[in-house]
């Protein structure tokens, strides 16, 4: 039978609030080991320079993560490292920072500048934000590191002078790297480190052959680090590319009480996603900021067009934004900008060989040609016009390392096809050791109707991924538990549902899908110099104005005292304890006050340890 890389995996455990090592969460699992470096270590006890200590220090890090004080002194000791730990643990600083030491030690005695870093991401999101990490840590040392992102649409020539300076440190995918190598812009002769985060999608985001020519391009013993949340077989593929004897780390921390993600399922028929998500939005049983994942960008669309027609705001990412536009928006939802994101994860490739049978990730999104069905014409009879290939971008993601910041709710609207991108998904709550929710709707096999117009064919599968799901998470401990609607007080705003749905035609979807993009390119071209020189005035660009491509009824938007449960909105639902308030929307996370998130006294926190959060909270949104 085929090993998984994963077997292979050295357990490391951590006891977050006691010196005791965690248990396995696998019987089969060997006995973890105690990590090498214990969890006393502070930054300084890692030997850094200075100039990198003082940055985190001003980022108020009380102390490292579990893989950062593990994965660290083993990378700055020169070994190759492939670490495996938890979405939100703090990865991106434990590769960022051996790399900077590295750097900074070189100069000391040797100031020839050369590119001696190549970090790989799967996605231009991606690459944007550890760019920024960078510019972070290096705010003491910034005229010693220079760093350079090959994800930014820039013509050739701008791209050759950039790279031309012999840039310390060049973030990019797998296929921009092998381009500017094999043209000789990008030079890696002298390249002494390399890094592949979210290792195991660089490779299932079809970077095979880009790695390959990569991996003979670059010299011997070049030191290679690779993290992700999730490592399976493919890392045998990478380990044999680049890796000499690896230290192989499978960090498995527990969550300490009162943190991580609650994970909630519930059972539900596709038309009642959307009266539930209207439910749950309208009458704001969820507090704070919450990302909707959906299966495409038709996906998004409908529901973004669905909310309009109740006057709940949303915005919107998905791969066909300019990229300019999707980094803005995630910017802009970090700074508490915008409450409800929806995001479609067409990138979101099979995780392992047993989700495979059950998902097919698109390889290009398709958009039907076709119009809007005729009056008694049926979905099935209507003949399909010749499809039209819509341009998006494959280097896309935001299941996937994007650090969103203080999101209360994960809503898998449409399930995920596999059992990895579930994890990702709901690693975009409860990062840094904050609470968050994850729920998940799921459409059983009874339920589910082909050609029903707003259906998606994944749910064919959901049943079978959601029995992985749950296995998987209750083999790491996770207990995923169903969230339970009282349908009775939820029933009468079923025919305002059907109203706000019967607006939202394909033809609405197509026009608001248009429509956005035109504005998006037009924002992202024509101002991008405006907002360069100013970009103080970047916040008047705003992503969630509505899209008016269906007819609205003013109605709707108002809820009349009618169709509230008697004993109030809370009647809703048979928990309370699910939906966990945003503390505060308004306050700074990096202010002077914040403690570092991982330990923080008096620090920020997402969700509340204690009480019923919909008792507790004050609701900050305006009312609709
Ligand atoms: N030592 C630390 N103390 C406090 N906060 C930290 C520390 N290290 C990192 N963080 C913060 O934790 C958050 C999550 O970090 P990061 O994005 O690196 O997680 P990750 O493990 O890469 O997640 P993912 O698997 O989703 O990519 C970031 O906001 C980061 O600033």
């Amino acid at each position: 039978m085929k090993r998984k890389a994963e077997d292979n995996i050295e357990p490391v455990s951590a006891a977050p609030d006691s010196e005791q090592p965690d248990q396995p969460s696998e019987q089969q699992q060997p006995e973890p080991t105690q990590a090498p470096a214990t969890k006393e270590a502070t930054f300084t006890d890692l030997g850094l320079d200075p100039r990198l200590v003082q940055a985190i220090a001003k980022q108020n890090f009380e102390k490292p993560t579990l893989v950062q004080r593990t994965a660290i002194p083993l990378a700055l000791d020169g070994q190759d490292v492939l670490a495996k730990a938890k979405t939100g643990s703090g990865k991106t600083l434990a590769y960022i920072l051996p790399v900077l030491q590295s750097i900074l030690k070189r100069k000391q005695t040797d100031t020839t500048a050369y590119t001696a870093a190549l970090i790989l991401v799967p996605t231009r999101e991606l690459a944007d934000q550890v760019f920024k990490v960078i510019e972070t840590f290096t705010a003491f040392c910034a005229k010693d590191v220079q760093t350079v992102k090959l994800t930014d649409k820039v013509s050739d020539a701008v791209q050759r002078s950039l790279l031309s300076n012999n840039p310390d440190i060049v973030i990019s995918t797998p296929a921009r790297a092998w381009q500017s190598i094999n043209s000789s812009t990008l030079v890696v002769d002298k390249l002494t480190n390399l890094v592949l985060d979210e290792a195991d999608l660089v490779l299932s985001y079809g970077y095979d052959e880009d790695l390959e020519n990569i991996s003979r391009a670059i010299p011997k013993g070049v030191q290679a680090i690779m993290m992700s949340a999730t490592l399976t077989a493919e890392v045998d593929t990478l380990k044999a590319l680049f890796c000499r004897n690896p230290k192989v780390l499978n960090l498995e921390e527990k969550d300490a009480e009162g943190e991580g993600v609650k994970q909630f399922i519930v059972k539900t028929a596709e038309d009642e996603k959307f009266l539930l998500a209207y439910v749950i939005f309208k009458l704001q049983l969820v507090k704070g900021k919450c990302i909707i994942f959906v299966a495409d960008v038709d996906r998004c669309y409908r529901l973004r067009l669905f909310f309009e027609q109740f006057g709940i705001r949303s915005t919107i990412l998905n791969s066909e934004l300019p990229v300019n536009s999707r980094i803005h928006v995630v910017e802009e939802f970090n700074r508490n900008v915008y409450d409800i994101l929806i995001a479609s994860d067409e990138n979101e490739v099979i995780g392992d060989e047993e989700d495979q049978e059950a998902s097919k990730a698109p390889e290009e999104e398709k958009e039907e040609a076709a119009t809007e069905p005729k009056e008694g014409e049926t979905e099935q009879k209507r003949p399909k016009k010749k499809r039209k290939t819509v341009k998006r971008d494959k280097e896309y993601g935001v299941s996937r390392g994007i650090d969103f910041q203080n999101v209360a709710c994960v809503i898998n609207f449409d399930l995920p096809t596999s059992t990895k991108s579930y994890t990702h998904r709901i690693g975009r709550t409860a990062r840094a050791a904050q609470t968050g929710m994850a729920l998940s709707f799921y459409v059983p096999s009874d339920l589910y109707r082909k050609h029903v117009p707003t259906s998606v064919e994944t749910a064919a599968n959901d049943e079978k991924v959601l029995a992985r799901i749950i296995k998987q998470q209750n083999k790491q401990g996770k207990e995923v538990k169903p969230y339970i609607f009282d349908m009775n007080q939820v029933e009468p705003f079923r025919y305002r549902m059907n109203d706000a749905l019967r607006a939202v035609t394909k033809v609405a979807i197509r026009e608001a899908r248009t429509r956005e993009l035109r504005q998006e390119l037009l924002k992202s071209e024509k101002l991008k110099r405006h907002f360069e020189e100013n970009p103080g005035e970047l916040h008047h660009l705003r992503h969630d104005g509505e899209l008016r491509a269906a007819r609205t009824q003013a109605h709707l938007k108002h809820i009349p005292d009618y169709l509230l449960p008697k004993e109030g909105k809370e009647a809703i639902t048979s928990q309370h304890m699910g939906f966990v308030p945003l503390v505060n929307k308004d306050k700074k996370v990096r202010g002077k006050k914040f403690k570092g998130k991982f330990n923080r006294p008096g620090g920020f926190k997402v969700g509340g340890r204690k009480g019923d959060p919909l008792k507790s909270f004050k609701a900050r949104r305006k009312t609709k």
